[in-house]
């Protein structure tokens, strides 16, 4: 459910009540949330160079270029929220580099070094994607823009990088409650994506083995994806009575050309590492025999430069595309609603299941 404007006020009236004080780039942060969310795209005229309190708080608002205002209203809220939560947890007490941040069902995330790494963690099913990894990555995701870490790394657990959406998601539901699920579940996915698009800082994903589905699409919302040379990249929606998803309609023909993006999204063309690199959908490309050493000497190294700077940056990358993105994710999304309960697809799941069909 979006924020409403009440929810803006309570989170306006949590700030004033939090103990501890969240620092500037926070309180910047707020500040511009604030007013584009209130008020709309920055209105005022820049300050000069040497009124530096008010020029910092322009450029912050600034920044937001034309977020729409209730996704303004929303990341208020959610930072406000997760400020809150976080110095609860801290005032537990919780000190140490390397610890797990919070306890999660389907994922490790640890914080270190200044990266902090969300790992899918349901290796036994080849990190497919279930209903509470959806959301679980949700949370991760907003903790790790707020953390004091540099750089986000998503990775695999395992052979498998991840299989892609859990083709048991809807099993086990009766028939009475499918569409009411699957429409929830849609909503999640969206929701989901839009995190993605959203992130504020560099998002590299260390892919060490087997892509599947929307953990390929997604990989066009990264900034950097690093793969180990066993790994693929498969998008078989077609087959399993689906579409693109992850803004891959968008992203994909951009990265590689409509050709070769159709190719793999409609006609389920699996690439190899190489192949994806030669795309450009994989930045490089690593022999697995030395791939987390060499992935991770070198992510260490890129999380020591300045924070600000890399988080502006990607703005700047990034910001113009989010308005395009996030109506790309409702269009793909509202395609899902009407077919992801075919014939089709329900024959897909139910060929999987009785392991009939595999990739
Ligand atoms: C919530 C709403 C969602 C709407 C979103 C719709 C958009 C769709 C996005 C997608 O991601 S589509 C892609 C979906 N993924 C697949 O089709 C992959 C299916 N899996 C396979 O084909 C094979 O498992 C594999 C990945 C090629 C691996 O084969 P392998 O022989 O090496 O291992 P398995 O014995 O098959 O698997 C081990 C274990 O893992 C389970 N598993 C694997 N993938 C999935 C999956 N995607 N969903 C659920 N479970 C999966 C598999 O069943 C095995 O479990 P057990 O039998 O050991 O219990």
């Amino acid at each position: 459910m979006r924020a409403s404007q009440k929810d803006l006020e309570n989170a306006v009236n949590q700030m004033k009540l939090l103990k501890k004080d969240p620092g500037n780039e926070v309180k910047l942060k707020l500040y511009a949330l604030y007013k584009q969310a209130t008020e709309g795209p920055c209105n005022m005229p820049k300050p000069g160079i040497y009124d530096l309190i008010r020029k910092a708080k322009w450029e912050a608002w600034n920044t937001l270029g034309n977020l729409p205002k209730e996704t303004a209203r929303q990341n208020y809220v959610d930072l406000v929220s997760s400020l809150c939560s976080s110095s609860e947890s801290s005032s537990q007490g919780k000190p140490g580099a390397d610890r797990e941040q919070l306890r999660y069902e389907t994922l490790v995330v640890t914080s270190e070094d200044g990266i902090t790494k969300i790992m899918l963690n349901r290796p036994s099913k080849k990190n497919a994607v279930n209903l509470q990894m959806y959301q679980e990555i949700v949370l991760a995701l907003k903790a790790a823009s707020q953390d004091d870490s540099t750089i986000t790394v998503l990775t695999g657990n395992g052979d498998y990088y991840s299989s892609g959406n859990d083709l048991t998601n809807f099993t086990n539901t009766s028939p009475g409650e499918i569409q009411e699920k699957a429409k929830n579940s849609l909503i999640l996915v969206r929701e989901f994506v839009g995190c993605f698009i959203d992130f504020p800082k560099p998002l590299i994903a260390v892919v060490n083995g087997p892509a599947v589905g929307i953990a390929v699409t997604l990989l066009g919302l990264f900034d950097i994806v690093y793969a180990s040379d066993r790994a693929t990249f498969h998008t078989p929606f077609s087959r399993l009575g689906l579409h693109p998803e992850g803004c891959s309609s968008y992203t994909f023909p951009k990265i590689m050309g409509p050709t070769k993006a159709t190719e793999m999204l409609i006609f389920g063309k699996k690439l190899t590492a190489e192949e994806a690199c030669a795309q450009g959908l994989v930045t490089e490309v690593f022999p697995d025999r030395t791939f987390q050493k060499e992935v991770w000497t070198r992510l260490k190294a890129y999380a020591k430069l300045p924070s600000n700077v890399l988080r502006i940056s990607k703005q700047v990358i990034r910001n113009r595309e989010k308005e395009k993105l996030h109506s790309v994710n409702v269009e793909e999304n509202s395609v899902l609603q009407g077919t992801v309960l075919s014939d089709e697809a329900v024959n897909a799941v139910m060929n999987f299941l009785s392991k009939r069909a595999k990739l």
